[in-house]
Protein backbone atom coordinates (compact mmCIF):
# COMPACT_ATOMS: atom_id res chain seq x y z
CA UNK A 1 0.00 0.00 0.00
CA UNK A 2 1.25 3.55 -1.19
CA UNK A 3 0.57 6.20 1.15
CA UNK A 4 1.57 9.83 0.76
CA UNK A 5 0.72 12.93 2.42
CA UNK A 6 -1.05 15.46 0.75
CA UNK A 7 -0.66 19.48 0.62
CA UNK A 8 -2.12 19.47 4.10
CA UNK A 9 0.52 16.93 5.65
CA UNK A 10 -1.85 15.01 8.14
CA UNK A 11 -4.09 14.55 5.23
CA UNK A 12 -3.16 10.76 3.29
CA UNK A 13 -4.03 8.96 0.51
CA UNK A 14 -3.71 5.42 0.43
CA UNK A 15 -3.45 3.32 -2.68
CA UNK A 16 -3.60 0.20 -2.05
CA UNK A 17 -1.96 -3.26 -4.41
CA UNK A 18 -4.30 -4.85 -6.37
CA UNK A 19 -3.11 -8.76 -6.80
CA UNK A 20 -4.84 -9.65 -10.10
CA UNK A 21 -5.75 -12.50 -11.54
CA UNK A 22 -7.88 -14.36 -14.18
CA UNK A 23 -10.05 -14.62 -11.39
CA UNK A 24 -10.23 -10.48 -10.41
CA UNK A 25 -7.86 -8.98 -7.99
CA UNK A 26 -7.22 -9.26 -4.24
CA UNK A 27 -6.74 -6.21 -2.57
CA UNK A 28 -5.55 -5.17 1.15
CA UNK A 29 -8.00 -2.28 2.04
CA UNK A 30 -7.25 -1.54 5.31
CA UNK A 31 -3.85 -1.99 7.53
CA UNK A 32 -3.13 -0.43 11.43
CA UNK A 33 0.12 -0.65 11.06
CA UNK A 34 0.68 0.76 7.72
CA UNK A 35 -1.27 3.65 9.21
CA UNK A 36 -0.02 3.61 12.58
CA UNK A 37 3.96 4.00 10.81
CA UNK A 38 2.10 7.38 9.34
CA UNK A 39 1.22 8.89 12.40
CA UNK A 40 -2.39 7.47 12.68
CA UNK A 41 -2.26 5.12 15.72
CA UNK A 42 -6.25 5.70 16.64
CA UNK A 43 -8.23 2.86 16.72
CA UNK A 44 -11.44 2.56 13.83
CA UNK A 45 -14.88 1.56 15.49
CA UNK A 46 -17.46 2.04 13.14
CA UNK A 47 -18.02 1.26 9.22
CA UNK A 48 -20.29 3.05 7.01
CA UNK A 49 -21.41 2.13 3.51
CA UNK A 50 -23.72 4.94 1.76
CA UNK A 51 -25.38 4.35 -1.38
CA UNK A 52 -26.17 7.56 -3.29
CA UNK A 53 -28.45 7.05 -6.17
CA UNK A 54 -27.65 10.22 -8.41
CA UNK A 55 -23.97 12.22 -9.29
CA UNK A 56 -24.43 15.96 -8.45
CA UNK A 57 -25.26 15.17 -4.88
CA UNK A 58 -23.27 16.43 -2.21
CA UNK A 59 -22.85 15.14 1.33
CA UNK A 60 -21.32 17.83 3.90
CA UNK A 61 -19.17 19.12 5.14
CA UNK A 62 -19.33 17.13 8.20
CA UNK A 63 -17.74 16.96 11.31
CA UNK A 64 -18.23 15.98 15.24
CA UNK A 65 -17.09 18.01 17.70
CA UNK A 66 -14.97 16.82 20.85
CA UNK A 67 -14.39 15.24 22.87
CA UNK A 68 -16.44 12.97 19.70
CA UNK A 69 -14.34 14.25 16.84
CA UNK A 70 -13.93 11.47 14.43
CA UNK A 71 -11.08 10.74 12.19
CA UNK A 72 -12.51 8.60 8.71
CA UNK A 73 -10.89 6.15 6.25
CA UNK A 74 -12.88 7.08 2.77
CA UNK A 75 -13.05 4.74 -0.14
CA UNK A 76 -15.15 4.88 -3.05
CA UNK A 77 -16.17 1.31 -4.36
CA UNK A 78 -18.44 2.23 -7.00
CA UNK A 79 -18.61 5.09 -8.91
CA UNK A 80 -16.37 8.16 -8.25
CA UNK A 81 -16.23 11.05 -5.86
CA UNK A 82 -14.53 14.45 -5.14
CA UNK A 83 -13.85 14.07 -1.72
CA UNK A 84 -12.90 16.68 0.62
CA UNK A 85 -11.49 17.48 3.72
CA UNK A 86 -11.16 21.05 5.38
CA UNK A 87 -8.87 21.84 8.37
CA UNK A 88 -11.23 22.98 11.16
CA UNK A 89 -7.85 22.95 13.55
CA UNK A 90 -8.08 26.65 15.04
CA UNK A 91 -4.30 26.44 15.43
CA UNK A 92 -3.16 24.94 12.76
CA UNK A 93 -1.14 26.74 9.93
CA UNK A 94 -3.64 25.63 7.17
CA UNK A 95 -6.89 26.16 9.55
CA UNK A 96 -9.54 26.73 6.88
CA UNK A 97 -7.61 25.40 3.60
CA UNK A 98 -9.03 21.96 2.31
CA UNK A 99 -7.46 19.18 -0.40
CA UNK A 100 -10.16 17.45 -2.99
CA UNK A 101 -9.52 14.11 -4.13
CA UNK A 102 -11.01 11.86 -6.72
CA UNK A 103 -11.78 8.72 -5.12
CA UNK A 104 -13.31 6.05 -7.57
CA UNK A 105 -13.44 2.41 -7.95
CA UNK A 106 -10.97 2.76 -10.76
CA UNK A 107 -8.30 4.50 -8.62
CA UNK A 108 -8.93 2.08 -5.78
CA UNK A 109 -7.83 5.15 -3.45
CA UNK A 110 -8.22 6.01 -0.12
CA UNK A 111 -8.23 10.06 2.10
CA UNK A 112 -7.33 9.78 5.87
CA UNK A 113 -9.46 12.63 7.13
CA UNK A 114 -7.85 13.32 10.97
CA UNK A 115 -9.96 14.42 13.47
CA UNK A 116 -10.48 18.49 13.42
CA UNK A 117 -11.51 18.15 9.52
CA UNK A 118 -14.74 18.62 7.98
CA UNK A 119 -15.65 16.11 5.48
CA UNK A 120 -18.01 16.18 2.21
CA UNK A 121 -17.90 14.79 -1.01
CA UNK A 122 -19.55 15.28 -4.22
CA UNK A 123 -21.20 12.17 -6.52
CA UNK A 124 -19.23 12.18 -9.82
CA UNK A 125 -21.19 9.36 -11.48
CA UNK A 126 -25.20 7.99 -10.66
CA UNK A 127 -25.09 5.05 -8.37
CA UNK A 128 -22.02 5.61 -6.14
CA UNK A 129 -21.00 3.34 -2.98
CA UNK A 130 -18.66 5.04 -0.35
CA UNK A 131 -17.43 3.02 2.04
CA UNK A 132 -15.79 4.68 5.21
CA UNK A 133 -14.24 3.95 9.06
CA UNK A 134 -14.55 6.24 11.68
CA UNK A 135 -12.56 6.67 15.19
CA UNK A 136 -15.70 7.60 17.05
CA UNK A 137 -18.93 6.64 16.85
CA UNK A 138 -21.66 8.98 15.58
CA UNK A 139 -22.82 11.17 18.04
CA UNK A 140 -26.24 13.14 16.89
CA UNK A 141 -25.60 15.65 19.51
CA UNK A 142 -21.75 16.06 18.67
CA UNK A 143 -22.76 16.52 14.64
CA UNK A 144 -21.87 20.08 13.45
CA UNK A 145 -21.79 21.02 9.75
CA UNK A 146 -20.62 23.98 7.42
CA UNK A 147 -21.96 25.29 4.06
CA UNK A 148 -20.17 23.13 1.29
CA UNK A 149 -20.22 26.22 -0.74
CA UNK A 150 -19.13 29.22 1.40
CA UNK A 151 -16.87 31.03 -0.64
CA UNK A 152 -14.07 31.43 1.71
CA UNK A 153 -13.42 28.57 1.77
CA UNK A 154 -12.85 28.52 -1.88
CA UNK A 155 -13.54 24.95 -3.18
CA UNK A 156 -13.81 23.69 -6.56
CA UNK A 157 -16.88 21.00 -6.67
CA UNK A 158 -17.22 21.29 -10.52
CA UNK A 159 -20.83 22.28 -10.43
CA UNK A 160 -22.46 25.27 -10.44
CA UNK A 161 -24.43 25.44 -6.68
CA UNK A 162 -28.11 25.55 -8.57
CA UNK A 163 -27.23 22.02 -9.99
CA UNK A 164 -26.35 20.15 -6.72
CA UNK A 165 -28.41 18.18 -4.50
CA UNK A 166 -28.38 18.10 -0.73
CA UNK A 167 -30.20 17.15 1.91
CA UNK A 168 -32.34 19.76 4.00
CA UNK A 169 -29.71 19.68 7.04
CA UNK A 170 -26.56 20.48 4.29
CA UNK A 171 -28.68 23.19 2.71
CA UNK A 172 -28.96 25.06 5.66
CA UNK A 173 -25.42 25.01 7.17
CA UNK A 174 -23.80 27.91 8.54
CA UNK A 175 -20.63 29.11 6.94
CA UNK A 176 -17.39 29.15 8.66
CA UNK A 177 -17.56 32.52 9.61
CA UNK A 178 -20.34 32.42 11.51
CA UNK A 179 -19.30 29.58 13.47
CA UNK A 180 -15.80 31.63 13.95
CA UNK A 181 -18.41 34.20 15.72
CA UNK A 182 -20.33 32.00 17.50
CA UNK A 183 -17.65 30.51 19.53
CA UNK A 184 -16.27 34.37 20.27
C1 LIG B 1 -23.54 9.76 9.97
C2 LIG B 1 -24.59 8.77 10.48
C3 LIG B 1 -25.93 8.91 10.15
N1 LIG B 1 -26.85 8.05 10.61
C4 LIG B 1 -28.27 8.24 10.23
C5 LIG B 1 -28.85 9.60 10.55
C6 LIG B 1 -29.84 9.82 9.43
O1 LIG B 1 -31.08 9.20 9.76
C7 LIG B 1 -29.27 9.07 8.26
C8 LIG B 1 -28.56 9.95 7.24
O2 LIG B 1 -27.63 10.76 7.95
P1 LIG B 1 -26.96 12.01 7.25
O3 LIG B 1 -27.95 12.74 6.44
O4 LIG B 1 -26.22 12.77 8.31
O5 LIG B 1 -25.92 11.29 6.27
P2 LIG B 1 -24.72 11.95 5.46
O6 LIG B 1 -25.15 13.28 4.96
O7 LIG B 1 -24.24 10.97 4.49
O8 LIG B 1 -23.66 12.20 6.62
C9 LIG B 1 -22.33 11.83 6.48
O9 LIG B 1 -21.70 12.72 5.57
C10 LIG B 1 -20.32 12.50 5.34
C11 LIG B 1 -19.81 13.56 4.42
C12 LIG B 1 -19.55 12.33 6.59
O10 LIG B 1 -18.37 12.71 6.69
C13 LIG B 1 -20.18 11.56 7.69
O11 LIG B 1 -19.49 11.70 8.91
C14 LIG B 1 -21.65 11.87 7.85
O12 LIG B 1 -21.78 13.16 8.44
O13 LIG B 1 -28.34 8.12 8.81
C15 LIG B 1 -26.49 7.00 11.42
O14 LIG B 1 -27.36 6.19 11.85
N2 LIG B 1 -25.18 6.82 11.74
C16 LIG B 1 -24.21 7.67 11.30
O15 LIG B 1 -23.00 7.46 11.60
Amino acid sequence: MKIERLSIPDVLLLTPLRHADERGSFSETFRADLLAANGVGAAFVQDNHVVTNRRGVVRGLHYQMEPRAQGKLVRCSRGAILDVAVDLRETSPTYAKHVAVELSEANWQQLWVPPGFAHGYITLDDNCEVIYKTTDYYSPGHERGIAWDDPALQIDWGISPTKATLSDKDRNLPRLGELARRSN
